[in-house]
């Protein structure tokens, strides 16, 4: 069950305690049920009020009831930004390996590979790109991220009633052999036992919440008069910095939507950024490049690395007859475009042997329609 809406003020009681919500106030004495109230702060408690993020928490025991959190291996997952030279090429990853479970076990914090990313969470500031395959799920085990959350902001094109926030849900379980929480603090990965489930929210009331939308659900617009707009209009989520209009990352999909442009090569264009974009391919294909880029695989477009459509899309693109068409029916493909530069991990230009190393060839066979006798009319 869930509540729609995006940054509202949420309250949710689990309906087998009813009243288990205090009234009125946040800190009883004692609280009704005998539960622990608990705040969760997503801003500093001095933000304006416009900015101010918590939630309250009424729970059966409140998170701080483990043993001590101790370093625990960390895998792939890494913010060491230094491990390989920088590389200005183009990089395209074929589709990331998903390893049988008969083969090895891999949940979703083993499955967490860092590929690229910048900055640093002990200032705060950076982002950090993972990919995670999984073939197993979490069991007594669960996971939190104190440097930041996966994906927040302001909202876009997304409309507000398709954010999704779970209502209060608790299960009320000792776990004797033991229970895991797993701690991603300034890059490195802690666990600590305690022994009873940490999904015994019983109530809660907030605006510091997790959320679910699908990316079905966005509504496009799109050109429908001349040229290709940039694709900012695109824009699901944006994780703002400090600089108005200059984001650590806008979170941004290319879902399938009408092109009607007239007299316009549109497709997307040759460009050099000065912003990363980091790009996936959930399924279909993608508009600039029919092959190659793979549902599952990425690529990444550093800063002032030139890129655009391949040549198949050039030549096809710059015949078309245009008419009214679909574009990338079928298709999920997204970018995190960052105003971070951001350096590739050794496991992302090594050790997963996914490199696709003959990328650059989509643009070889570009060849010159340079005429230097053509004139106005013959356009
Ligand atoms: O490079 C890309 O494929 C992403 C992209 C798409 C687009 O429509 C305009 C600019 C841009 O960077
Ligand atoms: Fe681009």
């Amino acid at each position: 069950m869930y509540m729609s809406g995006f940054g509202n003020e949420f309250a949710s009681e689990d309906p087998r305690c009813p009243g288990s919500l205090p009234e009125g106030q946040n800190n009883p004495q004692v609280c009704p049920y005998g539960l622990y109230a608990e705040q969760l702060s997503g801003s500093a408690f001095t933000c304006p009020r416009s900015t101010n993020k918590r939630s309250w928490l009424y729970r059966i025991l409140p998170s701080v009831c483990h043993k001590p959190f101790k370093p625990m291996s960390c895998g792939d997952l890494t913010e060491n930004w230094n491990e390989v030279e920088p590389d200005p090429n183009q990089l395209r990853w074929k589709p990331f390996n998903i390893l049988k479970s008969s083969e090895k076990k891999v949940d979703f914090i083993s499955g967490l590979h860092t590929v690229c990313g910048a900055g640093d969470s002990k200032s705060r500031n950076g982002i950090a790109i993972h990919m995670y395959t999984c073939n197993t799920s979490m069991i007594d085990k669960c996971f939190q991220n104190a440097d930041g959350d996966f994906l927040i902001g302001a909202n876009g094109l997304a409309n507000p009633r398709d954010f999704q926030t779970p209502v209060a849900w608790y299960e009320d379980r000792t776990v004797a052999t033991g229970y895991t929480v797993v701690n991603k603090y300034q890059g490195k990965l802690f666990s600590c036992q305690q022994d009873f489930s940490p999904f015994n929210v019983v109530a809660w009331h907030g605006n510091y919440t997790p959320y679910k939308y699908n990316l079905e659900n966005f509504m496009v617009i799109n050109c429908v008069a001349y040229d290709h707009a940039d694709p900012s209009i695109f824009t699901v989520l944006t994780a703002k910095s400090t600089r108005p209009g200059v984001a650590i990352a806008d979170f941004v999909i290319f879902p399938p939507r009408w092109g009607v442009a007239d007299h316009t090569f549109r497709p997307p264009y040759y460009h050099r950024n000065c912003m990363s974009e980091f790009m996936g391919l959930i399924k279909g294909h993608y508009e600039a490049k029919e092959e190659g880029f793979q549902p599952g695989g990425a690529s990444l477009h550093s800063i002032m690395t030139p890129h655009g459509p391949d040549v198949d899309c050039f030549e096809k693109n710059s015949t078309a007859v245009l008419k009214p068409e679909r574009v990338a029916e079928g298709t999920m493909a997204f970018m995190f475009e960052s105003s971070f530069s951001m350096a590739v991990t050794k496991w992302g230009l090594e050790t997963c042997q996914r490199l696709d190393k003959s990328y650059y060839k989509c643009w070889e066979a570009l060849k010159s329609h340079f005429n230097p006798n053509w004139k106005p009319s013959s356009k």
